[in-house]
């Protein structure tokens, strides 16, 4: 039997495929300051630290800004995308599955994102995930983002699960960091939206498919 009792998820670039939507919102935040259009790869590459992370890099790439006009394109893109939350957004091939087949283990199931917290639980209702997880830690304007520890404890915390029985599964540096920062073991989905190198990762801590539920193998 195994150790772990919970699985905790990243939620962009692993559960869902959300770029696409995160594109649409961005490219409609800056084209209401004169600003072209971002392909998805540039997208991809901003994702992970946080909505206001991707605005930040979106105006460098494209001319640059201060954070007044952060701020201002920070809201068109919070609004065009409450707006487009769930046009193009899906969960991975595989993933419910994947969870359907945690739950009948009686793993408990969390979700750590960067996304602020009312996007991802409005994600989640749509995309009938929520029913699946015990908590959904989001982005809070007063606690700190991963890859600080903040984040993770508190879904562990509310989990009640101590961190040696817990996997952190992630797409990113940042949720690698994340992980090592909590002491709780990773695993990579590596089809994500990996955009730093990671130090070397042996075959059984990552997956590039969630139709193989092998991130429990220890
Ligand atoms: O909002 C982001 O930049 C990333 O969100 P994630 O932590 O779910 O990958
Ligand atoms: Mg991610």
């Amino acid at each position: 039997m195994t150790r772990f009792t919970a699985i905790i998820f990243d939620l962009d670039g692993t559960l869902i495929h959300s770029a696409p939507d995160l594109q649409f919102a961005a490219n409609a935040a800056l084209e209401t300051i004169g600003r072209g259009p971002l392909d998805l790869a540039t997208v991809i590459s901003f994702i992970g630290n946080g909505v206001e992370t991707l605005v930040k890099r979106a105006l460098a790439v494209t001319g640059g800004g201060d954070d007044a006009l952060e701020r201002t394109v920070l809201a068109v893109f919070l609004d065009v995308y409450a707006e487009n939350i769930t046009t193009l957004t899906r969960p991975y091939d595989g993933v419910i599955a994947s969870l359907e087949t945690f739950r009948g283990e009686g793993i408990k199931l969390g979700i750590c994102t960067n996304k602020p917290t009312a996007p991802a639980l409005d994600i989640c209702a749509r995309l009938d995930l929520t029913r699946y997880f015990d908590v959904i830690v989001g982005a809070e304007p007063d606690r700190p983002k991963k890859p600080a520890p903040d984040m993770l404890l508190a879904c562990l915390s509310q989990l009640g699960c101590p961190r040696e029985q817990a996997i952190y599964v992630g797409d990113s540096a940042v949720d690698y960091q994340t992980a090592r920062n909590c002491d709780v073991t990773f695993r990579l989905f590596s089809k994500g939206y990996l955009n730093e190198p990671l130090p070397l990762l042996t075959a059984a801590e990552q997956f590039d498919n969630w139709h193989q539920n092998g991130i429990l193998a220890v």
